[in-house]
């Protein structure tokens, strides 16, 4: 395409979200978290690559777009489909976008290629996909020199007069017609999310209801999803069911030196108002089916079920869905189960591959055993709510190891409670690169299930759940909590560093578990999972992959594989999700 020729640039766009998914479909593109990539890619191509060169370095000069100075990116899908140029060196193309025209010459397509892959390993601001970014920016090209004026049609800057009568004035049926097939469109969303919204609660057997929302886009119910409220045993597993002990107690609050948790070597993980007051690494053990007490006991917490009303929402920056809780969340509350199938390490390698490929990150490790990972849980087609909870570098959320009617040290439930007060219509997320810090250890190793375990090599170890409970936040606390430790220690009882919890404290550093017990990961991720506690570390740090990276000794430059950015958009951000 000449640059002096009017450019039609008609790209995919929301009002045609059929054509769009379509599109996605026959380019093999994710038709939700890529989407926008992809458009931006058709974009850069019709433009061709000067115009595009020009655009892409408006937007840098504007500070939209950040590059990466010294930073060599070479990503793992490009290398598999590399094209080689005239001079045998390798051209980036992406797998998962189509390729230009074979009519591009090849050094025009490879210069788009490159600006394209420059702008998809940036970062972006928050809150902005890049088709934002480019609808922000004065697409008018070139009309310096020529008697028309360019137009892009679908992304035209709304701050761009000149050019608005000519575009209104032969797009306005266009435009009418699309805004109805939009609206309809969106109806038939709507009514598609109710009915899915009623499915769920029909078979959430939570004391608290789910709501399903969609503001942001034409997204309907996902595909490949079926809700369950338990762990469900993956081929050749068996979840045990029945507990070997029980307690007596008649108050299990005042008997907690004895109770369960005492028997199997822990601490009595709640207060009366059932919030946590252990800390973060500390296997819970709940009353269990065995044991004499009632469903009030305080020591059945999670068993009770999920008691905040949730909803599953469509995010707004190319997260896809996320959960955010209609009713605020007092610190140490219990929200959630992660349940998914419990599936072996085998098999788990499988289908992370299948993952891995899909830019999907469903799978739990249990490999709380640091380095052995008998099984992992896997939340991508079976799964409740906590399937649609997205990744944050600052979570509300951390994650508890429990057991109840399971004793088998293998298979803790992944429990979500929350790391600080969160507020009514907070999203609700937790941090999948979870990674502890063993000298920070608050608890002897090896404490728990000498009593209860039917798997006694595995008695010593580490179940703790390696996500940050930060002491730092607002620490306060309600008059139960206060009263609760007031009262032991009238009785005598030493108030343990873990009070803190609850007890207003002066700010301190935060704190770590013990190690990565468990973590939603790549799964070919190595075991132990690098700490990518900032952007500098985080190109050091493994690839998506699993194999370590790959120095380029020509070069002297180390070399990364493709990884997720994370769009968290905390202060703390780590920048990559892995
Ligand atoms: C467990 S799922 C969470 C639900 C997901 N958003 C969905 O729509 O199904 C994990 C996936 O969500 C997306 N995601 C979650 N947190 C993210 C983040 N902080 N930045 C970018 N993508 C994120 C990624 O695609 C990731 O593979």
């Amino acid at each position: 395409m000449e640059e002096n020729e009017i450019k039609n640039l008609q790209v995919q766009c929301l009002s045609d979200a059929a054509g769009l998914q379509r599109a996605c479909q026959a380019a093999n593109v994710r038709f939700s978290s890529e989407t926008n990539k992809f458009l931006v890619y058709e974009t850069l191509q019709k433009l061709g690559p000067s115009a595009a060169q020009r655009l892409v370095s408006k937007l840098v000069d504007d500070g939209f777009i950040k590059w990466e100075e010294d930073e060599t990116f070479e990503v793992e899908f490009i290398l598999d489909h590399a094209d080689e140029d005239q001079h045998g060196s390798k051209l980036p193309v992406k797998r998962s976008l189509p390729k230009m025209k074979e009519s591009y010459q090849l050094s025009k397509r490879r210069k788009v290629d490159e600006i394209f892959h420059k702008l998809w390993c940036s970062p972006m601001p928050e809150n902005m996909s890049p088709l934002q970014l480019l609808t922000l920016h004065n697409l008018r090209i070139g009309v310096e020199n020529v008697d028309k004026p360019v137009v892009h049609k679908g992304l035209i800057p709304s701050h761009n007069r000149n050019m608005r009568p000519k575009f209104l004035a032969t797009t306005l049926n266009y435009s009418n017609v699309k805004k109805k097939v939009y609206r309809q469109k969106k109806l038939e969303v709507q009514a598609a999310l109710k009915d899915w919204e009623e499915k769920l609660n029909a078979i959430n057997t939570d004391p608290a209801p789910i709501v399903v929302e969609n503001d942001a886009d034409l997204e309907g119910p996902p595909d490949n999803f079926v809700y369950i409220n338990d762990y469900r045993a993956g081929e050749g597993i068996e979840i045990p069911q029945d507990p070997i002990i029980g307690c007596e107690c008649k108050n299990c609050l005042d008997e907690r030196k004895s109770c369960c948790a005492a028997a199997c070597g822990s601490e009595f993980a709640y207060y009366k108002n059932k919030r946590l007051r252990v800390p973060q690494g500390t296997p819970v053990y709940e009353c269990n089916k065995r044991c004499k007490c009632g469903p009030e006991c305080p020591n059945r917490v999670v068993q009770n079920g999920r008691k905040f009303k949730v909803c599953i929402f469509r995010t707004s920056n190319a997260r896809g869905w996320g959960v955010k809780t209609l009713q605020r969340i007092k610190k140490g509350s219990f929200v959630m189960e992660y349940v998914g199938e419990v599936i072996t390490n085998e098999e788990a390698e499988r289908r992370g591959k299948i993952y891995d490929a899909e830019g999907r990150t469903y799978l739990f490790d249990l490999d709380y055993n640091d380095g052995d990972c008998p099984f992992t849980v896997d939340a991508g087609y079976y799964g409740n709510v906590s399937h649609f909870v997205n990744h944050s570098c600052e979570p509300n959320l951390v994650v508890y190891g429990v057991w109840i009617n399971t004793l088998d040290p293998r298979l803790p439930r992944i429990c979500l409670f929350a790391a600080r007060d969160i507020n009514k219509g907070e999203e609700l997320t937790f941090d999948y690169m979870m990674t502890g810090d063993t000298t920070q250890s608050q608890q002897p190793m090896g404490l728990f299930l000498p009593l209860c375990s039917p798997v006694k090599d595995a008695c010593n170890n580490d179940i703790s759940a390696g996500i940050r409970i930060s002491t730092t936040e607002d620490e306060s606390s309600t008059a139960n909590d206060i009263s609760d430790i007031k009262e032991r220690k009238n009785t005598g009882e030493k108030i343990e560093e873990w009070d803190s919890l609850v007890q207003p404290v002066k700010p301190a550093s935060p704190t770590f578990a013990r190690s990565s017990m468990s973590k939603i990961c790549e799964r070919s991720s190595p075991k132990k999972q690098p700490k990518m506690s900032d952007p500098a570390t985080a190109e050091n740090n493994s690839r998506a992959d699993g194999e370590e990276k790959k120095t380029d000794k020509l070069q002297g430059q180390s070399k990364m594989k493709y990884r997720m950015i994370c769009q968290c958009g905390s202060a703390k951000c780590r920048k990559y999700l892995f």
